[in-house]
């Protein structure tokens, strides 16, 4: 139930930064103790770079840490617009720099053997994710599941046959490739980072009543409620 939501609030992204990234880090530090890895996914996007730095600094045994995107734009890797890209700039440094990046996509393949090697690079990592950290779009959209995409239900669906999806929607301005509910709505943890008024209210609309459909936020608000913790901070 949306009541039941875990929510920490912040004045903004800078105050937020470290006590998500020292809650991250307990999370992978609790995996690598209880199963000797510990798997973090993460998205892209503007917002969490300031958390990626933070997080980048965390003493833990980063050599267990597999990492990979919960989307990706299919677009060369040197792209400005390439979710490994910024990984690997702002995540994949100082401590952080011994982890294993798993990436979501491949532009150079066609797009069917695109998706085939990222379903088999997927299924290689040690599932179920400890912790999947999750933006949100101001028109509600989580990962790449994008109202009114193609294909949108399945994606989202916890027992989705694959673990990959591709997406094209009117409002992604390019083709991409998703995690699918499966691996999304079955981690063990999941964080939802938000900053800015807009993003607040974005968010207070999608948890009011609703299909999934029009806002797919909402598949993680209510499916994964139990295990999800909402970071928010009214400025970036
Ligand atoms: O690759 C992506 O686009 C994302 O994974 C996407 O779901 C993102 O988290 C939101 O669009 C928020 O993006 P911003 O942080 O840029 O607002």
């Amino acid at each position: 139930m949306a009541n039941d939501l875990q929510r920490r609030d912040f004045a903004d992204g800078e105050a937020l930064a470290p006590s998500f990234a020292a809650w991250t880090a307990e999370r992978l530090r609790a995996a690598i103790a209880e199963r000797g890895a510990a798997l973090l996914v993460v998205s892209g996007g503007k917002t969490p770079e300031r958390f990626f730095a933070a997080l980048s600094a965390e003493a833990l045994d980063w050599t267990r840490v597999a990492v990979t995107l919960a989307d990706e734009r299919r677009v060369p890797d040197l792209s400005p617009r390439s979710n490994a890209r910024l990984v690997r700039a702002a995540l994949l440094r100082n401590r952080a720099t011994a982890a294993a990046f798993t990436p979501l996509a491949d532009a150079r393949l066609a797009p069917d053997q695109e998706l085939a090697a990222a379903s088999a690079r997927l299924a290689s990592l040690p599932l179920p994710a400890d912790v999947v950290v999750l933006g949100m779009g101001d028109d509600g959209h989580t990962a790449s599941w994008f109202p009114g995409a193609q294909g949108l239900r399945e994606a989202m669906d916890p027992g989705a046959r694959n673990l990959v999806a591709p997406i094209e929607a009117p409002d992604a301005p390019e083709p991409r490739l998703t995690l699918t509910g499966r691996v999304i709505l079955r981690a063990r943890a999941i964080a939802l980072l938000i900053e800015g008024e807009d993003k607040l209210a974005t968010l207070a609309e999608a948890l009011a009543d609703g299909p999934a459909e029009a806002m797919p936020i909402r598949a993680v608000l209510r499916g994964a409620c139990d295990r999800l913790t909402i970071f928010a901070a009214g400025s970036a």
